[in-house]
């Protein structure tokens, strides 16, 4: 029989995940989401047919995981509430909660339990999430085995030995999506100021970097070379190539992930104190 699965939080993040789930053939039955409106859930109930609840309590009494997928700010008060009823049960605890420690998490819970950090990605929706996964020192081989195949079941998911690795995660993975999204907007931006309509601007820029990404986890071959192989020598994207490098494009990609690196670890001290 499938685990039950208790999302406490029904936003972005868990709902790309349960969707993703569902989609890749888990039962529905066997999810469910919280919120503390019902305004907010009524529209998932009809989507994805998963059990809902307002009531946190309520809502783990049977879970074999529980999924805390709150903002950070508001981790602190919904694990008060949560706190006896997980001692009491003790499931599997699988935070997605950017920069909170396991172990702040699982103090804030009354302590002695499995904790799992997860750093997920928005595109567990449609299955092609990248997700990295921290295990405390009290979670089973079993207890691994089921976060790996429930993040599986919506895309890939890496396993780090150190905890302050999920700052990397988070800055390339996490909140990665993002910056894909804004060279998507730019890349339309830029096809409409060279003429083309918009909605054709916006489908050549998609499938483009959806190509760009299907080629290079399917090639042998290192990024660099590929982008040397649609550089021509003296052609059209020779001339791009040189103008994004000039415009310190590489240096703000990696000045991007140290902000957001830096940005999970303040949110730790902020967020973090017992
Ligand atoms: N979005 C992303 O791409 C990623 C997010 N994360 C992490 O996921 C977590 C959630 O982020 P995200 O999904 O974007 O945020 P959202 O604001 O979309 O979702 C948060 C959800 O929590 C609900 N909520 C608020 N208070 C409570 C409560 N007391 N009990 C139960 N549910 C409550 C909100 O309901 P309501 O709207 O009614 O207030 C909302 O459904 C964060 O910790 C974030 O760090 C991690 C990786 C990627
Ligand atoms: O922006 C955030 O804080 C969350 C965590 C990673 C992606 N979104």
């Amino acid at each position: 029989m499938a685990s039950q699965v208790t999302f406490i939080g029904a936003g972005n993040m868990a709902s790309a995940i349960f969707g993703g789930m569902i989609e890749s053939g888990y039962p529905r039955e066997a999810i469910t989401a919280t919120s503390p409106g019902d305004e907010h859930l009524a529209p998932l109930r009809s989507r994805y047919g998963i059990h809902t609840q307002t009531d946190n309590r309520a809502a783990i009494a049977n879970a074999d995981v529980v999924v805390l997928a709150v903002k950070p700010q508001v981790m602190q008060s919904v694990c008060t509430e949560l706190h006896e009823v997980i001692q009491a049960r003790k499931p599997l605890i699988v935070s997605v909660a950017a920069g909170l420690p396991a172990e702040t998490l699982e103090h804030w819970l009354g302590g002695s339990l499995a904790v799992i950090r997860c750093m997920p990605n928005t595109p567990s929706l449609v299955g092609a999430g990248a997700a990295g996964l921290y295990a405390n020192p009290r979670v089973s081989a079993a207890q691994r085995e089921l976060a790996t195949t429930l993040m599986q079941a919506v895309g890939l998911a890496e396993w780090v030995d150190d905890e302050a690795q999920l700052e990397a995660v988070t800055a390339i993975a996490g909140s990665a999506p993002a910056y894909f999204f804004l060279i998507f907007e730019a890349l339309e931006a830029a096809g409409i100021r060279l003429g083309l309509p918009a909605d054709t601007a916006r489908r050549l820029a998609q499938q483009t970097a959806y190509g760009a990404a299907l080629m290079a986890q399917q090639s042998d071959q290192s990024p660099d070379q590929l982008k040397r192989n649609v550089m021509s020598p003296g052609g059209t994207t020779e001339r791009a190539i040189q103008v994004l490098e000039e415009a310190g494009l590489r240096q703000a990609f990696l000045d991007a992930a140290d902000a957001c690196a830096e940005r999970a670890r303040e949110m730790a001290d902020e967020l973090g104190k017992r």
